[in-house]
């Protein structure tokens, strides 16, 4: 399935409604920006046009105030409303300056039209290393009421550090200053405690070096008094590389190397361990942090229902899935039962979307980041106790997520990724797929061996549990990867059917 366009020719006359100062200073720069907008990887592709952008906030930073032709940081938040009356929020950077330097000319958004900046030009601000500097430097001296930077301690944060944005398109736009500290700015906050700067506070208090530390938040008061958080201020972690492209580096190694059997211990297998410890660590302390508890009948039953109307609203986005619905729904109601039997099960604050690009390999061993929880839960649901297996069986997704990348681009490179139409795969394909079926069933096994003797619950002796738990991620993944990357599908699909065969 593919998510309808929002932005038509119509959608870039979208009306601007006025809020006080705001529309004066924004107004100018619309007609560049919608367009502009609906590029974005973070713009919520709703289905109808984009009907209305609204200014929560808005901020203009000068970097020289006594210069009226110096360069400009608007900083915003808006509201857009399509016509189906769905909204969103984001938030721009925006700069402005007279004549755009060759080195800023690939962030062009526009010309401004009228208002005291007429003609001229509309960037984004986050590539220009001075209106970057200007806003860590203007916030941490104390910023406004509708942009300032909070911080858990006095420490002092430099602020001569050279700030270039991070080159990876995520769902947020990232800065790292100097490689020593990293502005995660949301492009679509909410109003009120972001998951992240709670997890990552509450990880720092404890001393957990799992993750990186929390230096500072920045964060906008919307009138109404509740406060929205916009930047996540965090030591940044020169590392050796994500998990994911170790993994999926070392897997392709395994399929095309000479051994004759997948190594049980070397490749990745040994970084695989060492990452199960590292994700005991982290329970161990977000449990210290937050606390555990006895999961209670309803809760269980919360749960359980959670993915059962999960499995029917991915049942109507990705029909594919049907066939397997029933017996997945079973999967689940035999966790229900295990999960009330017995001594029950333990809820605590988990991670909640853990995979291979969330953990960073360094001198220090492996650290975990993005605490945002998963991207398709209400954020009040996400700090919800759940148990900890559920990060494990993201992370055992992704070892096969990994087989699979790895297998996909190695029969491409040998040419041909189809199954031959006269239906036998040759010896040499089929060596590969059992190759990249081996190597995700090694890893696996070396994470829950890791995890289990870092003091994890021990993944093996939880074998309903964990599928319940595999098998809802994979419904997840099902519905991500047809709304974003089709291509993808047929890997959690696959999952899907081992899952439900009790392989
Ligand atoms: N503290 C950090 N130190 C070094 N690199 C980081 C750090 N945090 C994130 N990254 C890098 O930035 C990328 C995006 O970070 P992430 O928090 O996952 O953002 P998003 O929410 O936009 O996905 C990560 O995949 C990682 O490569
Ligand atoms: O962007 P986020 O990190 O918040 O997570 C979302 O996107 C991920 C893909 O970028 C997606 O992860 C899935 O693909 C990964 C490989 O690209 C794989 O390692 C994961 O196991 C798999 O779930 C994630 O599910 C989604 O929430």
């Amino acid at each position: 399935m593919t998510t309808a366009v929002a932005v038509c020719d119509s959608c870039t006359k979208a009306r601007y409604r006025p809020a006080q100062r705001a529309d004066e200073l924004l107004r100018p720069l619309l007609p560049a920006m919608v367009p502009w907008l609906a590029g974005r990887r973070w713009f919520a592709h709703e289905r109808g046009c984009l009907q209305e952008l609204r200014p929560v906030t808005s901020t203009v930073i000068p970097l020289d105030p006594s210069d009226p032709d110096s360069p400009v940081l608007v900083h915003a938040v808006m509201v857009a409303r399509h016509s189906t009356n769905a909204t969103h929020r984001y938030q721009l950077l925006l700069g402005v300056r007279r004549g755009l330097p060759e080195r800023l000319a690939p962030a062009l958004i526009g010309q401004a039209v009228g208002g005291e900046w007429d003609g001229r030009m509309v960037y984004e601000a986050t590539a220009d290393p001075e209106l970057m500097s200007r806003l860590l430097e203007w916030t941490a001296l104390g910023g406004s009421d509708s942009l300032r930077l909070s911080r858990p301690d006095a420490a002092p944060i430099p602020l001569d550090l050279p700030p270039h944005p991070l080159s990876v398109e995520q769902s947020n736009t990232s800065v790292v200053y100097g490689d020593r500290l990293m502005l995660k700015l949301l492009r679509r906050p909410e109003p009120g405690l972001h998951p992240e700067v709670e997890v990552l506070g509450a990880l720092t208090e404890v001393g957990s070096t799992r993750t990186t530390r929390l230096l500072g938040w920045l964060s906008t008061g919307d009138g109404d008094g509740e406060s929205t958080v916009l930047g996540i201020l965090t030591e940044f972690l020169p590392a050796h590389g994500s998990g994911w492209d170790m993994a999926v580096g070392h897997a392709a190694d395994c399929l095309t190397g000479g051994r004759r059997a997948v190594p049980t211990i070397g490749g990745f297998t040994s970084d695989a361990l060492a990452l199960g410890e590292a994700v005991a660590e982290l329970h161990a302390a977000l449990a210290q942090a937050f606390g555990v508890t006895r999961m209670a009948p309803d809760e269980v039953d919360e749960l359980t229902d959670g993915m059962q109307r999960r499995l029917r609203a991915a049942v109507r986005a990705v029909p594919e899935l049907e066939p397997y619905a029933g017996r997945i729904a079973t999967l689940y109601q035999d966790f229900g039962k295990v999960a009330l039997r017995g001594r029950g099960v333990d809820g605590q604050r988990i991670h909640g979307d853990l995979h291979l690009g969330q953990v960073l390999s360094g001198d220090a061993g492996w650290k975990i980041i993005d605490f945002e929880g998963e991207p398709s839960k209400p954020v009040a649901e996400r700090g919800r106790p759940e148990p900890a297996l559920r990060d494990v069986a993201g992370m055992l997704r992704s070892f096969d997520y990994a087989a699979q990348q790895a297998l996909g681009e190695t029969l491409r490179r040998e040419g041909g990724t189809e199954q031959p139409a006269d239906g036998e795969p040759s010896a040499a394909r089929l060596r590969r797929i059992r190759r990249a079926q081996a190597w995700a069933v090694r890893n696996r096994r070396a994470f829950n061996a890791g995890y289990a003797a870092a003091g994890g619950t021990d993944p093996h002796c939880h074998p309903v549990a964990l599928r319940a738990f595999e098998a809802d991620k994979a419904v997840y993944e099902a519905v991500y990867e047809s709304q974003h990357r089709p291509e993808w599908l047929p890997i959690p699909m696959s999952a899907v059917q081992r899952l439900v065969s009790g392989r």
